[in-house]
């Protein structure tokens, strides 16, 4: 075809966007889609050669703004707003599109990857969950620091947490963490450390990158990857140093920089395998003149294959 829209090597791509932050802490991430198309989002990966539908945003309660119950913050909120995100989730993946998430806090992670996982069963892939973050989000309600349940939702796909997350699907676990590599990580709780060990979660945290460099991580990371792997990437923004990326609620100093990001970012388009794709917890009330979604948008374009030299 001679249509430039079919000359991308991704697939066609859905973007919707979820504007809550119940999940989290600090208001403002509910800002999160908007502001990632001011970036200019969607004008990107048309510019990359990509199918680009953007489905707008979905709809769900509003943030009472309330202390934690039993160890949960919003929690009713936190499931209606996953729940409409797994339906929206499936079906773009029956479309045969690629969804991108625009949250929204990390807690939205729940209903895309538990969508991602049954597609994965269905279609006889192997799924494979990148997720990037200063945090390991392994928290239960007994362990949390906050309440937040955006410091929950890899526990919950694992299996632990509460019945409403962990069974959102239907069935439970929707993952095993040995389907789960964590990058840039640098800020674990202390229960959190001891859950994390004793399910074996992959995670590469800070001290381990400075020590191999990224390209190491990268490669250890994506070890067995093949044509029969979705790669899901769950990309909460404040893996990055908060020197670039100060428009996030939760910063921890000494994350990734600029050139690591990019290599993380390509490495993953190398392997052609991206299935689907959450960016998350990109505040503009906490932003410099929106330079983390700038940024955020930035490290798409890498992910859906720019390179910075001849490559293309
Ligand atoms: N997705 C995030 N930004 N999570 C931050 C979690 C922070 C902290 N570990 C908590 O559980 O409260
Ligand atoms: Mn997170
Ligand atoms: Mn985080």
């Amino acid at each position: 075809m001679s249509d430039s829209r079919s000359s991308s090597k991704y697939p066609p791509v859905a973007i919707f966007g979820v504007p809550t932050d119940v999940g989290a802490g600090t208001r403002g991430a509910s800002m999160g889609p908007e502001t990632l198309r001011v970036a200019g989002l969607v004008e990107a990966l048309q510019a990359r050669g990509v199918d680009v539908q953007d489905c707008g945003n979905l709809e769900g309660p509003r943030n009472p703004w309330q202390a934690p119950v039993e160890g949960y913050r919003h929690l009713d909120e936190v499931v209606a707003w996953n729940r409409a995100v797994m339906e929206t989730s499936a079906s773009v993946l029956g479309d045969g599109r690629l969804p991108i998430l625009l949250g929204g806090d990390h807690c939205l992670a729940v209903g895309s990857i538990v969508a991602v996982a049954r597609h994965c069963r269905d279609a006889g892939k192997k799924l494979r969950v990148l997720w990037l973050d200063a945090h390991a989000d392994f928290n239960t309600h007994d362990l949390t620091p906050s309440g937040n349940v955006h410091g929950m939702p890899v526990a919950c796909l694992c299996g632990i947490g509460p019945r409403a997350l962990t069974h959102l699907g239907g069935d439970a676990p929707a993952i095993s963490p040995a389907d789960v590599r964590q990058i840039g990580i640098r800020s674990v709780d202390q229960g959190e450390k001891r859950l994390v060990k004793e399910h074996g979660l992959d995670i590469y945290d800070m001290r381990y990158i400075d020590e191999v460099g990224m390209k190491r991580v990268m490669e250890e990371v994506l070890e067995g990857v093949d044509e029969d792997t979705h790669l899901h990437v769950s990309f909460d923004v404040d893996m990055l140093d908060p020197a670039i990326a100060p428009g996030t609620g939760t910063r921890v100093p000494g994350g990734v920089d600029y050139r690591e990001a990019q290599l993380i970012m390509e490495m993953i388009a190398d392997t052609g395998r991206l299935g689907s794709l959450d960016i998350v917890e990109v505040n503009p009330a906490l932003d410099l003149r929106n330079a983390t979604a700038v940024l955020a948008v930035d490290l798409v374009e890498s992910l859906f294959g720019k390179s910075t030299l001849m490559r293309d």
